[in-house]
């Protein structure tokens, strides 16, 4: 079985984040760049973590998980560092269909979060299925390298120019294939030797 890659718009949904630690403050970090409405419940908060409550876009609850944490969340991330109850968690999420990622035991929960790689509107996840999120991070340094920040601008000169070609009503494969086209040669242009004379 392989995993469903999908782009989810987090915009004022509610997750919460079970545990207060490094893990915790990662996810917390990926979550609210895409938009999400986060709570944190645990008994001890990183400083990383309650500095955020100020923005508004997260709120803290000091003390142990309780069911009633996942009234109304359409995500959560079990993050404490007792196995039990990030199972617990996991099991009460289950049963109410609230997706659920589990840090510490990835087959108890359902989905679980890629290394990313951002320039500009261009979004590269990469992932190993759980088998080992090092080697995930390291892939994604290692395209970082490839992928510079021209690429941001790649994508908007060619939103720009698709725009224009859905406004003139032109046929997909007509927009395809010069869409194609022009993002082939913007590529090539970038990885062409300079010309320094
Ligand atoms: C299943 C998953 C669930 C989830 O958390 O979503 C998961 C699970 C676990 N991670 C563990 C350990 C480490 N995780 C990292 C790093 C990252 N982990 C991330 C994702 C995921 N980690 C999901 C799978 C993603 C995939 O496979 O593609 C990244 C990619 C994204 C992110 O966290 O946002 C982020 C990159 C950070 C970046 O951006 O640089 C490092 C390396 C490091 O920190 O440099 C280590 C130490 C080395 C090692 O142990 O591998 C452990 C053992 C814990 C223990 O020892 O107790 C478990 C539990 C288990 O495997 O059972
Ligand atoms: N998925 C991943 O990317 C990684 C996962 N891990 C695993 O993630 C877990 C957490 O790791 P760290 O954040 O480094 O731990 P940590 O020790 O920094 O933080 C643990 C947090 O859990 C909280 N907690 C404990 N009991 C709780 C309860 N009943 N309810 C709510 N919160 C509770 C603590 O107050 C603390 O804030 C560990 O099990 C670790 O093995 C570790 C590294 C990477």
């Amino acid at each position: 079985m392989s995993y469903l890659a999908l782009n989810i718009d987090m915009g004022k949904r509610a997750v919460l984040i079970v545990g207060g630690g490094k893990v915790a403050a990662r996810k917390l970090q990926t979550l609210r760049e895409a938009g999400a409405v986060v709570r944190v419940v645990a008994p001890a908060v990183l400083p990383a973590i309650r500095e955020q409550e100020a923005s508004g876009a997260v709120t803290i609850r000091s003390g142990g998980y309780e069911t009633a944490d996942l009234d109304g969340v359409t995500l959560v991330v079990a993050a404490t560092d007792d196995p039990a109850v990030n199972r617990r968690v996991a099991l009460e999420a289950g049963e109410r269909s609230i997706l659920v990622s589990v840090a510490d035991q990835p087959e108890a929960g359902d989905c679980h979060f890629p290394a990313v790689l951002r320039r500009g509107g261009l979004e590269i996840a990469v992932s190993t299925g759980g088998r080992c999120p090092a080697l995930a991070a390291e892939v994604r340094d290692a395209i970082a390298g490839m992928i510079g920040n021209d690429y941001a601008d790649i994508v908007e000169q060619l939103a720009a120019d698709r725009e224009k070609l859905l406004t003139e009503g032109n046929g997909t494969t007509y927009n395809k294939a010069i869409l194609r086209t022009k993002a082939r040669c913007l590529i090539a242009e970038l990885s062409a030797p300079k010309d320094i004379s």
